[in-house]
């Protein structure tokens, strides 16, 4: 049975995801002392590496195969391959590193490694219970990852997705588990007919008992740490903007790795009519995509721009007609998601890293002035006219 089954899933080890379902762990060491793994016992573990539900990786199922050559075999007895030979110089490499181990310890730890495999496979099918699964509640956001996706949509329809003050928080909560999870791409959209009509202006009006100051002060902490939580992701980062979008969540689009937009979407930083300055560090990375004179535009004249226009302009990558795409974007990111999941995430780093202490000086400064602006009479005067409803920008 063991020569019957192990062959096998050495021929598929650098291909293909192992399969589902997962399994108790095998209790191998009581009351600190090893035990022997018997013949049965590595027969099970033979047959549960086949059952692992996520793929333990490349460099395990090298060890776990020079660890059944070992057990069953003895030391390694082949060729070496020739360097060309990628896959099978990689596993002769491994077999060869475990010299004269003998086969009883080589068959306990092929037995213990696949227990840890399992227990860990278990756990994480705990917060992976399917395939559009659900990863933290949150008031303002719904998160879910699917195809090794992660999709953060922002869900406040009835205000067209304006970002309040506990929508920042968790923006910044999403992107830190993104970053952390399995998925290879993540995704920022807007449910509803606006991707996101920007700062939630009523969260000017939200005055804590050190005043106005006070909150000055911990808007311009909050915007900090929102725009540097873009700043820092590591994995490609992708806006689907499904319509309009206005300030904050126009000027991020500079940190985005590609920005796929609807054509009924439109880009607008109405800040001078606020009486606010540029953030999301926009008055760098504007003037970089699209050239001074354009962000000039955009961030101090407040021009609306369409898709199109902001397609020409480089902010956006490509737009799609907005009857097909949900579909398009979706199936192109689906591909995208296919590719090497480490070369992607290095790649984006080359890509960013030398920029990101600038973008980190730029985004405090950014802020700073912010604080002061808001305390301006032309911001204070814009927000109460909005809020009195005398004014649609
Ligand atoms: C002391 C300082 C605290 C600061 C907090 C920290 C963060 C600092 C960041 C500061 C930098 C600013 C960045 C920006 O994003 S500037 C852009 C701000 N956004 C806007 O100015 C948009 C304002 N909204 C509109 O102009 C219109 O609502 C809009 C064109 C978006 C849609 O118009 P439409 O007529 O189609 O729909 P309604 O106006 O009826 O909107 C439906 C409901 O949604 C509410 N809404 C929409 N946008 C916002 C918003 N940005 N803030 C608050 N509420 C918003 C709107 O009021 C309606 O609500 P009701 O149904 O209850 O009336």
């Amino acid at each position: 049975m063991v020569a019957r089954l192990a062959p096998r899933w050495c021929l598929r080890a650098l291909r293909s995801p192992l399969q589902v379902i997962g399994f108790p762990s095998l209790q191998l060491h009581m009351s600190g002392i090893a035990m022997r793994a018997s013949q049965e016992d590595f027969e099970n573990a033979l047959n549960q590496v086949k059952l692992l539900k996520k793929d333990p990786g490349n460099e395990v199922k090298l060890k776990l195969y020079a660890l059944y050559k070992q057990a069953t075999e003895g030391p390694c007895n082949m060729p070496k391959p020739g360097v060309f030979d990628f896959i099978n110089k990689a596993k002769w490499d491994a077999w060869d590193a475990l010299g004269n181990l003998p086969k009883e310890t080589a068959r306990q730890n092929y037995v213990d490694l696949v227990s840890s495999l399992s227990s860990s496979s278990e756990s994480s099918n705990q917060v992976q219970p399917g395939t559009d699964r659900k990863q933290q509640e949150y008031e303002n956001l719904v998160v879910t990852s699917e195809d090794g996706i992660t999709k953060i949509t922002l869900n406040r329809p009835t205000k067209k997705n304006a970002i309040n003050t506990q929508m920042y928080q968790e923006i910044i909560l999403a992107l830190k588990a993104a970053s952390n999870d399995d998925s290879i791409l993540t995704v920022v959209t807007g449910n509803g007919d606006y991707y996101c009509s920007g700062n939630d202006l009523t969260n000017f009006m939200d005055i804590p008992p050190g005043g106005v100051e006070e909150k000055a002060k911990q808007s311009a902490v909050l915007l900090r740490d929102f725009v540097g939580s873009f700043i820092d992701f590591p994995k490609p980062l992708i806006a689907v903007v499904n319509g309009p979008a206005m300030g904050i969540s126009v000027t991020i689009l500079g940190l985005f790795d590609a920005v796929y937009a609807s054509d009924r979407a439109t880009f607008h930083t109405p800040f001078s009519h606020l009486g606010l300055t540029p953030e999301g560090c926009a008055s760098y990375t504007f003037p970089k995509i699209m050239g001074p004179a354009k962000a000039t535009e955009m961030l101090i004249f407040g021009k609306k721009l369409t898709a199109g226009e902001a397609c020409a302009q480089g902010l956006v990558t490509e737009v799609f007609p907005d009857s097909t795409f949900q579909k398009e974007v979706w199936t192109r990111l689906k591909a995208y998601s296919k590719l090497p999941k480490n070369a992607m995430k290095i790649s984006k780093q080359v890509i960013r890293n030398m920029e990101k202490e600038k973008l980190h000086a730029v985004n405090a400064e950014e802020s700073s002035v912010l604080q002061e602006r808001c305390l301006s009479d032309e911001c204070i005067n814009a927000a109460v006219n909005f809020l009195s409803k005398r004014a649609k920008l």
